[in-house]
């Protein structure tokens, strides 16, 4: 059935889309980037200073203006306005400065001016989904909220999860889907995989709600769903602090992408720490160009996410870089599946 349906990509980048809206207003009202890089091309350290913008910021917003040809890099790496670009600068005789400007005091333009300027909310963590650490009380250990933001993702899930467990490794050993959300990439693949075991680790509220969607994935009547439950356990804990299980191969699904950069080196060191000689380590994200100009689809994506959590979109090489750091061995083969997703992995030697 799965393969009938359409790519729902063209939902998501619809939904996005007002990302690219707002980062270019900001861009030019609120941060005068344009008259700064019109002045003299720099590279995006030089610029973050300039702006007073952090990594996180910095990374978000100018490969959103490059994917949107604004802005374009050069072999040196510094950024410089495209023609396109110089048509948002005061002493050029047709330039549109008032017409965007109309949009500048747009609640969302205002809030995403502040978010960038403090590297996300005003008052720490506050508004975060998805993510639970030490910093504030986390939506995903409220019953409620997880739940919602759980089911929220269910769809998405149902897609992909078979079109992953496609191209995860066939195994008889044990997979360890960490911050797994409703499960589905841990019941599918289980369902290719008749004589494997999985242990799928999140929030306490957030497995209330897998263990739900596992029922009915049991009883769906597809082909080998019957008997996946009694091979799945369900592992609450702190994913940050909390011992994960030795395992065989390691799923981490949208997961580095609520993460900030020193975030996903840590987790990307521990999880290599876990898996067995021979094991290997999968990511499933949408990825940066690691020309980090683009996609549009991608830069979008990274806005909303900068908006709800503490992370962001990674390029393939900023993910093999942490991956090689924790002394696993990378390829650069690039696996597409849907939603602009695509999964690249990494193996430990034996
Ligand atoms: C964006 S969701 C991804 C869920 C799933 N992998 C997917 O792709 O649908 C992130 C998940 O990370 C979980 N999470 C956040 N912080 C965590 C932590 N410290 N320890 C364990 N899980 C955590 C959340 O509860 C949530 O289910």
């Amino acid at each position: 059935m799965i393969k009938t349906l359409p790519d729902p990509a063209p939902i998501t980048r619809f939904l996005r889309a007002k990302a690219s809206s707002h980062l270019l207003v900001v861009a030019v009202h609120h941060f005068g980037l344009f008259e700064v890089l019109h002045r003299s091309p720099m590279t995006r350290s030089e610029l973050a200073e300039i702006l007073q913008l952090t990594e996180r910021p910095a990374m978000v917003l100018f490969p959103a203006l490059c994917a949107m040809g604004m802005l374009h890099v050069d072999a040196e790496e510094k950024l410089h306005l495209t023609e396109l670009g110089t048509l948002l600068t005061a002493t050029h005789p047709h330039n549109l400065l008032g017409y965007v400007g109309l949009e500048k005091e747009d609640p969302g333009v205002l809030e995403l001016t502040q978010w960038l300027r403090h590297d996300g909310p005003p008052e720490a963590a506050t508004g975060l989904s998805y993510v639970m650490d030490a910093d504030a009380p986390s939506p995903m250990d409220d019953p409620a909220a997880a739940r919602y933001f759980t089911l929220a993702l269910a769809g998405r899930a149902r897609y992909l999860a078979p079109l992953v467990a496609g191209h995860l490794p066939r195994h008889t050993g044990h997979l360890l889907d960490v911050a797994g959300g409703t499960g589905f990439y841990t019941y599918e693949w289980l369902r290719l995989n008749p004589t494997a075991q999985a242990t799928l680790f999140d929030r306490p509220e957030v497995l209330r709600v897998a263990q739900e969607l596992l029922s009915e994935f049991s009883n769906s009547g597809r082909d080998g769903a019957a008997n996946v439950r009694e091979r799945v356990t369900f592992l609450a804990g702190d994913m940050l602090t909390d011992p994960l299980p030795p395992t065989d191969l390691l799923l981490a699904a949208s997961l580095f992408h609520d993460w900030p950069t020193a975030t996903c080196q840590a987790l990307a060191a521990k999880f290599a720490q876990v898996l067995r000689p021979g094991g290997e380590l999968w990511v499933h994200d949408t990825f940066l160009d690691d020309s980090l100009d683009g996609p549009l689809a991608a830069t979008d994506y990274s806005a909303m996410l900068f908006m709800g959590t503490k992370g962001r979109l990674y390029s393939r090489a900023e993910h093999r870089a942490w991956l090689t750091q924790a002394g696993l061995v990378t390829n650069h083969d690039t696996l597409p599946t849907g939603m602009d997703y695509g999964l690249l992995y990494a193996r430990k030697a034996r």
